[in-house]
């Protein structure tokens, strides 16, 4: 029986985890640019337990989204709720982040990169210890933690980032583009660590990502935005099984999936080369 990080899996206490409703983001205009209506009007519930990633075109607002639902950026009109509470301008206990970026601090080593956000919160030494052992191990760093992120390859410096959100115990991952500047067989392994992650800690996960494929792996929902300003086309359920890999694409039936959702980014795509998009209803429940 594998550990759990979250003590009961939050799909046995919420039905909606996180609530998107009627959320716009409207940025203020700026030297020499007008206002960007980069959002919405979009509404999502995000399911207990599921894994949902979101595609769409280049600029549509899938990082707008994520903030957004991260409390990193307030909306400009509609409401945001993690665990039936109004997120209002700060990141909600329970709820990690990880970005594409390598956000590693290089002078500090990968236990001490783990530790920080513990440390930080005045966490005491033998659960901060407890934890970072935990993490660092389900992530395969032990023989690394003594190494600084410059002695890393990319992939194992995206993992310490992961760790680092994990020894948090989320209960809600959300990831933008994390795997953005990985090989693409490194990528491929990466996803069944992630997936790995959501299966044994029950935690709900949000990914952006601009890779179809990669979304038809990972997810239990695939949302598919429109050309900004970024609103739900359709939500895409896949049907996999929740001990899904990356064998999966062998399945005959996986390229269906993918054909499906580059059939609808195909004509955004090319709506947010040309800088218009139509009026759309942007449900997606
Ligand atoms: N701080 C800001 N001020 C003004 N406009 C912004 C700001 N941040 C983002 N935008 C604009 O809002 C729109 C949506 O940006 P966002 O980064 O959310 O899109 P995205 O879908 O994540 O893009 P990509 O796929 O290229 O990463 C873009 O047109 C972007 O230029």
């Amino acid at each position: 029986m594998a550990t759990r990080l979250a003590s009961v899996p939050v799909a046995e206490t919420y039905k909606v985890h996180a609530r998107l409703d009627g959320v716009t983001r409207i940025y203020p205009p700026r030297a020499g640019h007008g206002e960007v209506h980069a959002l919405g009007p979009l509404s999502l519930d995000l399911r207990a337990g599921e894994f949902l990633s979101v595609v769409g075109p280049s600029g549509c607002g899938k990082s707008t989204l994520l903030d957004v639902l991260a409390g990193l950026a307030v909306p400009s009109a509609g409401t945001v709720e993690f665990e039936g509470k109004r997120v209002l301008g700060e990141v909600p206990d329970g709820v990690g982040v990880v970005f594409q970026e390598d956000a590693s601090f290089p002078w500090l080593s990968v236990e001490d990169n783990v530790a920080f956000g513990l440390r930080r919160a005045g966490m005491d030494a033998a659960e901060t210890r407890r934890r970072v052992d935990f993490a660092v191990g389900f992530m395969g760093l032990k023989d690394f933690r003594r190494a600084y992120p410059s002695q890393l390859s990319g992939g194992m410096r995206q993992r310490v980032c992961i760790a680092r959100t994990l020894v948090l115990q989320p209960r809600l991952i959300l990831l933008d583009e994390p795997f953005g500047a990985l090989d693409q067989q490194t990528r491929l392994l990466m996803g069944d660590e992630l997936l790995r992650l959501w299966r044994e800690t029950g935690a709900t996960v949000l990914l952006i990502t601009h890779a179809l494929d990669e979304a038809n792996l990972l997810s239990d929902r695939i949302g598919v935005m429109a050309a900004r300003p970024g609103r739900f086309i359709d939500i895409v359920g896949t049907g996999w099984p929740r001990d899904r890999d990356s064998r999966l694409a062998e399945r005959p039936d996986f390229g269906a999936v993918t054909a499906r959702l580059w059939s609808y980014l195909r004509g955004e795509s090319l709506k947010a080369l040309q800088g218009s998009s139509p009026p759309l209803g942007g449900e997606a429940r």
